[in-house]
């Protein structure tokens, strides 16, 4: 691949209602957009996934900004980039920094893709033509709010309902959920809210059927999720605590999760979300694409990973109209019945909106390669 430009744009959005969850509230947000052009004259784009301020991981807009202008866009100039597998190789010598060197990594997939003509899906051995769609629910101001809420989120279709959860809002509200939706597909996320004294407090959820627990502890924390998933009959799924192949198989075998919540961004990318997914196929661990809030372009990308076949469970992946009034790719992602469609045109399969990101940004800068 003959890389020969990378432009970063910073750009921001207001989300159309603020979601708050254990760590905070999240009113608007911003992106870096990376598009790499290649000298035949085409783009892959990328997005990082970084929010403001570092309260999910320690990565922000700013880090990786300075990361990606810095170390990561330098060490590009250096190299060959025969297969984007070698991104995340020549990427290696810098410590974590995942949602930074996931963006421009991904930019390079789409190139790829675009490059041979085929759908991002398919250049990553995707298997689906459509993937179910489950929906993540903030915090609400009252029990009655959250009810009204699912209920209006079930009409849309969604296969899937997670909502969000912390101490003083967690066994009353899920016990409401489920008095008025028994059958419904429920999960609870955590985002690290609660340790290891909280045991029996977490165990008063076992009787609500959720299909999962996800991440109930620490975000380093792989040993003392093995400890409580011993004393939960619901399934624990681990996000913050996966950043590697390495980390998921160490809390596999160590049995800290029995689902995995994939994020791309905070994993590095997609070469190793592909890691990820072939080491939990083999060991039966189901998994989900999980989200941070993306906009159209990292939405992109997470619809052609959820294409692959270990992702068996819907995953916070919700079409466009969900979070922005309008988002900066055309056409909008959409869901049908529950469903959103994997393209099948080259790339990512949908084309970035330049007006609409020109109108919208705070800053942008071109590097030579
Ligand atoms: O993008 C979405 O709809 C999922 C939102 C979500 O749950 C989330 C959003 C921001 C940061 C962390 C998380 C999470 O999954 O923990
Ligand atoms: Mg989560």
């Amino acid at each position: 691949m003959e890389i020969n430009k990378i432009i970063l744009r910073h750009v921001k959005m207001d989300l159309l209602t603020p979601f708050t969850t254990s760590i905070g509230t999240e009113y608007d947000k911003d992106f870096i957009l990376v598009e790499v052009q290649s000298k035949s004259g085409q783009s892959g784009w990328g997005e990082s996934v970084s929010i403001k301020e570092p309260i999910y991981n320690e990565e922000t807009v700013e880090t990786n900004w300075h990361m990606m202008r810095d170390h990561l866009i330098p060490l590009l100039r250096k190299t060959e980039i025969m297969h984007p597998n070698d991104v995340s190789q020549h990427f290696l010598p810098i410590r974590r920094n995942y949602n930074a060197k996931a963006a421009i990594e991904g930019a390079i997939w789409d190139l790829y893709a675009k490059e041979n003509n085929i759908s991002l899906s398919k250049a990553l051995g995707g298997v689906k033509e459509k993937i179910e769609v489950g929906v993540s629910v903030g915090i609400k101001q009252s029990q009655y709010e959250m009810l009204r809420q699912i209920e209006s989120y079930l009409g849309e279709g969604y296969k899937r309902i997670k909502v969000k959860i912390k101490p003083g809002w967690d066994i009353e509200i899920i016990k409401a959920i489920r008095k008025e939706f028994p059958e419904i597909a429920l999960m609870a996320d955590a985002n690290c809210a609660y340790n290891l004294d909280d045991i029996s407090h977490l165990q008063a959820l076992d009787e609500y059927s959720l299909t999962m627990i996800e991440q109930p502890l620490d975000c380093d924390d792989i040993v003392d999720h093995a400890i409580l998933q011993s004393h939960l009959k619901t399934p624990i799924c681990l996000d913050e605590s996966i950043h590697t192949v390495e980390d998921a198989r160490k809390a596999i075998e160590l049995g800290s999760c029995k689902v995995i919540n994939l994020k791309i961004g905070r994993v590095g990318g997609l070469s190793e979300s592909l890691k990820i997914h072939d080491l939990c196929k083999s060991h039966s661990i189901p998994m989900w694409c999980g989200g941070m809030l993306e906009a159209g372009i990292g939405r992109a990308h997470n619809i052609a990973i959820t294409s692959l076949s270990n992702f068996s469970i819907p995953g916070d992946t919700a079409p466009s109209s969900h979070y922005w009034s309008e988002d900066l790719i055309a056409p909008e992602i959409t869901m049908e019945d529950g469903y959103i469609h994997v393209p099948n045109s080259a790339g990512i399969g949908f084309e970035p909106n330049l007006d609409k990101i020109n109108n919208i940004m705070v800053t942008t800068q071109p590097f030579t390669i």
